[in-house]
């Protein structure tokens, strides 16, 4: 349950209930400290004068997540200015002398409205090296890569472009008992063939002309800690021999150098070319692909993990909220069946990219299709029988109020009018998978 706990930022006395936990801060550096010390989901601004709405407005856009009621002197409304900031971050509003009664009740009302949005909405501290997503293939991949991260095997992970790889490639590290490591991720298609091998490997003083000091290379940076080569397809054949080698004896040369040196690195390798095609081509050595290829992983596209759509976009919404418009607080029910219909050729940076052009460019509270540049792209439906309809509709209600309710059961279910067991059982009919909070030890046991 939400506590009624309130941030109280500003002066004055509006006369609080009793039974609310309240915390004050008199000036908006106070109320930074406090909510970097106590996150609250609602608070109360208490302006007394016009001077402060510049610097009011920067604190809510850094803040913007509770829901804000703000008590002011009438004569402000008149203000341009308050009104818009009144519009783009208050729930609600009140003037000067404060009804208690009224202030009571919308103090409730907020609570309430931030109880909607559940702990599975919100992005955790961990969530940089997390691959979101409930969808069974995502929740599979995690399992994989509990199991790959903690043997020592060279791992290869193949996927489309944009789908996860390298994400992947670092939970595997993050996982890997070489977590307190580096993880040194190379690119090996965005090198130039000149100077790739002295990036990987490093060079001698002298080894060519411009070698003024001796190098390390990226892989013996990568000491104690895993590499990852991206788009290994990419990597010039004589290239192949060296890392060949380097797989096969833990050793490296520098260019220019005679030495040995030992490195004690774990290869993660992506693709999102087929090498055993690449093989057959003579692109890619045949014997560097049965060395990389112990462990594979397969992230599969976004086209066909269609359950991670909603949850994954809800994540993105977060992650970039200090960029988004003040006005933009979510996604409307068309833009969730708009994101379910379109294929996402460019997989998960084609979502991010969408969503975060939509928190800036979108016009009203809500984001519209268009503002995901979907409109247009969602195909002309073809005309449907009754039954299609009936079952398209009651689909598109469960995905909206999982939506609106952050994928909290008992709140959807509440919203749509039915039991938890009856959205359940909707659930597994429409193969909606169960929100649940996704982790990597979840479904181990599966
Ligand atoms: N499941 C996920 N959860 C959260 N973020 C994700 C997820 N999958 C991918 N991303 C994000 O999408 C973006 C693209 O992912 P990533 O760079 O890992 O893809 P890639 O397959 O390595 O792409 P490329 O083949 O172009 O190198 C990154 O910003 C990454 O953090």
């Amino acid at each position: 349950m939400t506590t009624k706990s309130i941030l109280c930022v500003g002066v004055g006395a509006p006369g609080l209930p009793a039974d609310w936990d309240v915390t004050r801060a008199d000036t908006l550096a106070e109320a930074r400290r406090q909510f970097k010390a106590r996150p609250c989901a609602v608070g109360l601004l208490l302006v007394q004068d016009m001077d402060s709405c510049a610097d009011l407005n920067a604190f809510l856009l850094d803040h913007w997540s509770p829901h804000w009621i703000a008590v002011l002197p009438p004569l402000l409304l008149e203000h341009a200015g308050w009104r818009q900031l009144l519009r783009d971050h208050c729930a609600d509003y009140h003037t000067w002398p404060v009804d208690s009664q009224r202030l009571r009740h919308a103090l409730g009302h907020a609570l309430g409205m931030a109880a909607l949005r559940s702990e599975d909405a919100r992005p955790r501290a961990d969530d940089d090296a997390t691959l979101t997503g409930q969808s069974a293939a995502i929740t599979r991949l995690r399992r994989q890569i509990v199991k790959v991260a903690a043997a020592s095997a060279p791992v290869l992970i193949w996927g489309e472009s944009g789908s996860g790889k390298e994400l992947a490639a670092q939970a595997v590290h993050a996982h890997s008992p070489r977590r307190k490591g580096p993880f040194v991720p190379i690119n090996c298609g965005a090198i130039p063939a000149a100077l790739i091998q002295s990036e990987l490997f490093g060079h001698e003083r002298g080894a060519f002309t411009g070698a003024a000091r001796d190098k390390r290379g990226l892989i013996e940076s990568a000491q104690g800690g895993s590499i990852f080569l991206d788009e290994i397809g990419d990597l010039p054949l004589e290239l192949q021999a060296n890392l060949l080698r380097f797989l096969q004896e833990k050793t490296i040369y520098r260019v220019g150098g005679t030495r040995s040196i030992a490195v004690d690195a774990r290869v993660i390798a992506a693709s999102h070319v087929n090498l055993p095609q690449a093989v057959q081509r003579g692109a890619f050595r045949e014997d560097l692909y049965y060395r990389l290829n112990v462990l594979a992983l397969d992230v599969p596209p976004l086209r066909e993990r269609k359950d991670d759509l909603l949850p994954l976009a809800e994540h993105f919404f977060h992650a970039f909220s200090s960029e988004r418009a003040p006005r933009v607080k979510g996604f409307s029910s068309r833009a969730a069946q708009a994101i379910r219909e379109h294929d996402w050729p460019g997989n998960v940076r084609e979502l991010i990219n969408r969503v975060r052009r939509a928190m800036v460019m979108a016009e009203g509270r809500l984001i519209l299709p268009q503002d995901l540049g979907l409109a247009a792209a969602s195909p002309a439906r073809a005309p449907l029988q009754l039954d299609d309809a009936r079952i398209r509709a009651e689909r598109d209600a469960i995905d909206a109020s999982l939506l609106r309710a952050g994928r909290n059961i008992t709140l959807a279910a509440r919203d749509l009018g039915v039991s938890r067991m009856t959205l359940y059982r909707l659930l597994a009919k429409h193969g909606i998978s169960a929100p649940s909070r996704a982790s990597y030890t979840d479904g181990q046991n599966e």
